[in-house]
């Protein structure tokens, strides 16, 4: 799925460099689920990006699915991602006006689906996260769960080969987090998706089969029980 060689990410700050990525190389395979954990301002944001084909590295290759995302033009690489990589967030950031189907289906309309089969595939992904009855909810009539309950259902919507989650349960207290860490396991393993998490949350690395820490920059991989999806 992925091959990261060499990736290294700086950023400017008047005359500063910010060295947030140092050389990491990292393979994550089709279906796997990797945890990626560390202090505060290691570079954990740096590298779902980079990942999400939302920023490019300075230096360094990205391989995904075979392609060099470095290298590829920014349209192609925006459809890419509307097409194949879904985002989750701590915050949620669903749309205030919208309704949870609405949220949803505007995961689907750069993709140039029809309306038709928009909506049926609305209801599938709001019905597989357990809201099929909230559909018409605004997220401020919405728990904070159900809230990422929809957050999860907009990334998946699209059925993408890989779901990228920065602090997904980071908003959570904690009998929630634990409903929305056995959702995401359960979709992992039904949709044969590969999962990277980006999580402070020892209850989730204890639970992923591999798990990978950054320090100023530098990834190294701390656990990894070979577990794929059955
Ligand atoms: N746009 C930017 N401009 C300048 N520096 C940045 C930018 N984005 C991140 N950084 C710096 O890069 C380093 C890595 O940041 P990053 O957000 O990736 O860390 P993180 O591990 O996700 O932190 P946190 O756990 O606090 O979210 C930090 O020193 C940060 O200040």
């Amino acid at each position: 799925m992925y091959t990261l060689t060499g990736v290294t990410k700086n950023y400017r700050k008047r005359r500063e460099t910010i060295e947030a990525l140092r050389g990491v190389d990292l393979d994550i395979a089709d279906g796997e689920w990797l945890v990626v954990q560390g202090r505060t301002g290691g570079g954990k944001s740096t590298l779902l990006q980079i990942l999400g084909g939302l920023d490019r590295p300075t230096r360094g290759t990205v391989t995904f699915d075979g392609r060099d995302l470095t290298s590829l033009p920014e349209s192609t690489v925006t459809r890419v991602r509307a097409a194949s990589i879904g985002f989750m967030f701590q915050a949620f950031n669903l749309i205030p006006t919208l309704t949870a189907a609405e949220n949803v289906e505007a995961a689907l309309v750069p993709l140039g689906v029809k309306v038709e089969q928009r909506r049926a595939q609305v209801a599938g992904a709001l019905d597989s996260v357990g809201l099929g009855d909230r559909a018409r909810h605004l997220p401020s009539e919405l728990s904070g769960g159900q809230q990422q309950r929809v957050g999860i259902a907009r990334a998946l919507v699209k059925q993408p080969k890989v779901l990228l989650a920065d602090e997904p349960t980071g908003n959570l207290d904690e009998d929630t987090r634990d409903e929305i860490i056995s959702l995401l396991e359960r979709l992992w393993r039904e949709q044969h998706l590969t999962l990277v998490l980006v999580t402070h949350d020892t209850a989730i690395v204890e639970r992923a089969p591999r798990v990978a820490e950054i320090r100023n920059g530098c990834l190294s991989i701390r656990q990894d029980t070979g577990t794929q999806p059955s």
